[in-house]
């Protein structure tokens, strides 16, 4: 018997109870990453990423359907998922080697065996060097770099990457890409990240999955056919640009006048 996919989402809707009557945000979301793949959920502001992300934690349950990991039905939070959000989560007061061994102390992992896993990771995402700053002393790109290795520490089946690059000058941002997809590479880690930049989503990702306008749907799936080695230089070739530009147009043609969302 094959072994499930590493992610299942089956037909998820999430209602919220808000002041103004029921809102519907997710409505009927199926998607499948495989293990080893790199999937992108991209989408309009307020279509719902974030709480399809949020659903997939298990840190907010879903109003109808279910999400399965390794073919196991997720009830909550759990270090089988390594999570990275945009704004800086490091605590302040830890060295990056204090923040990143965090989750492994909690387990009650020992010394030796913390310090071999902490420095292996600090060593994949560069920053063996900075093992006992303070996060005040690192760069914007730097801070996400040790919040991927803190994510990755815990040898998790999945990467949830919700718009980690969201935060940063262009130029970091791009250098962060190609730095994470040579972690992914390296690493072979499955990956399910969300954002509302379609150009970096088409550098990332293996399949995109389109969100509408909310309530948000799976408006459609686009395999990325670019092959696995990609550098920065491949944004501006035409196969490239044309995948881009038809998610774009996709998302347009899916997105209502302000007055419809009302
Ligand atoms: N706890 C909640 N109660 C009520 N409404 C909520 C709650 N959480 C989110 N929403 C609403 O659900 C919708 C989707 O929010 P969500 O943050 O998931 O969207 P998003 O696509 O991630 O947006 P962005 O790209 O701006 O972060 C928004 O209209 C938001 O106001």
């Amino acid at each position: 018997m094959t072994d499930p996919p590493t992610l299942q989402i089956r037909h998820v809707s999430k209602l919220f109870s808000t002041k103004s009557g029921p809102l519907l945000v997710l409505d009927d979301i199926a998607m499948t990453v495989k293990a080893g793949e790199f999937a992108c959920l991209v989408g309009a502001s307020g279509c719902g990423k974030s709480t399809l992300l949020g659903i997939v934690a298990g840190l907010e349950d879903p109003s109808a359907g279910e999400v399965l990991l390794s073919g196991t039905p997720v009830a909550g939070p759990g270090a089988d998922r390594g999570m990275v959000f945009q704004n800086y989560t490091l605590y302040p007061w830890l060295s990056v080697r204090g923040n990143v061994e965090f989750g492994l102390k909690l387990r009650k992992q020992s010394a030796p065996e913390r310090r071999e896993r902490v420095d292996h990771y600090l060593e994949i995402v560069g920053l063996a060097k900075f093992a006992d700053s303070l996060p005040r002393a690192l760069s914007g790109g730097m801070k996400q770099r040790a919040a991927i290795a803190r994510a990755m520490v815990n040898e998790p089946q999945i990467l949830l990457l919700d718009e980690p690059f969201g935060a940063l000058d262009c130029q970091t941002k791009e250098t962060l890409q190609e730095f994470l997809l040579s972690v992914v590479r390296r690493t072979g880690i499955t990956v399910l990240m969300i954002t509302h930049d379609v150009e970096e989503a088409v550098f990332l990702a293996d399949r995109i999955y389109a969100m509408s306008a909310r309530p948000g749907r799976i408006a459609r799936e686009v395999p990325v056919p670019l092959g696995r080695e990609r550098s920065l230089g491949c944004k501006r070739t035409a196969a490239f640009q044309q995948i881009e530009q038809d998610i774009l147009d996709l998302l347009r043609a899916r997105q209502p006048l302000a007055e419809e969302t009302r």
